[in-house]
């Protein structure tokens, strides 16, 4: 069996004590949230299982690799957190956008074609394939990004607060989505402030501020934190 590991990872950036002593095992086949207040390291945390941080100490392991030969043998996919409009404001459609991911892969353009608009139909937007992204709303231009990491396949995919902005029917289709990739083989590791919703669909809940509070299932955190006025602050 496969997981992604932080062994005793600690990350600074200017200010001390970003991250510490953080041990997660996310093991493949799972639905794993992280959880936590604002500014307590949860978008730290996933950029560094996706190689975009370098820990300051400790390591972070994909299937026995480190993230770089991750990254090269195509396991991982990183969905960030939405969104500077104005950085969308460049001249392609939703398909090509979705495509984009599928390129790297050496797909044939017909195949792209039809991949691109099935991962925009997964997320509710294929009649907006021939439109430019840059038109869109940041909820729907959300949903391209999306669709983009759907396409791909990963093995493991990474998302940061994928339903921020997004309305909450299309919320509860994405996070019911979600769960289904999962279930056929799909590892997720996502980013999100909506606690509630996504224990229904989660098996694993890791709850961070600067070190991790909860690492566990995730109807035992519920039932043993929700009570509290701020779930998070266990441990803390
Ligand atoms: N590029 C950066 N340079 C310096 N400090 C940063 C940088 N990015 C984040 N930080 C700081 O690191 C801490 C953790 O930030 P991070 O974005 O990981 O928190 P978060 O839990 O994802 O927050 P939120 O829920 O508000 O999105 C915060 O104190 C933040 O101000």
């Amino acid at each position: 069996m496969g997981e992604i590991a932080l062994n005793n990872v600690k990350f600074n950036y200017e200010q001390e004590n970003t991250l510490m002593d953080i041990c997660v095992t996310i093991p493949e086949g799972q639905f794993t949230i992280v959880v936590g207040p604002n500014g307590a390291g949860k978008t730290t945390f996933l950029r560094l299982v996706a190689g975009l941080l370098q820990p300051a100490s400790g390591s972070v392991m994909i299937d026995g690799h480190d993230v770089q030969t991750a990254q090269r043998l195509g396991l991982l996919h990183l969905v960030p957190q939405i969104y500077n409009k104005n950085a969308a404001q460049f001249p392609a459609t939703c398909g090509e956008i979705v495509e984009l991911g599928l390129r790297i892969k050496g797909i044939k353009r017909k195949e792209r074609q039809a991949l691109a608009h099935e991962a925009l139909a997964q997320v509710g937007m294929a009649e907006f394939t021939h439109r430019r992204i840059g038109d869109l709303s940041g909820g729907q231009q959300q949903r391209v990004m999306i669709a983009q990491a759907l396409a791909r396949h990963p093995k493991y995919l990474l998302l940061d607060e994928p339903t921020s902005g997004i309305d909450y029917q299309v919320s509860e289709h994405i996070m019911t989505l979600l769960r289904t990739l999962c279930d056929e083989g799909m590892t997720i590791l996502m980013v999100t402030h909506d606690i509630v919703d996504a224990c229904k669909v989660a098996d694993q809940v890791v709850c961070v501020n600067r070190h991790v509070c909860y690492d566990g299932n995730s109807q035992g955190f519920l039932e043993s934190h929700m009570g509290t006025a701020l779930a998070w602050h266990i441990g803390g």
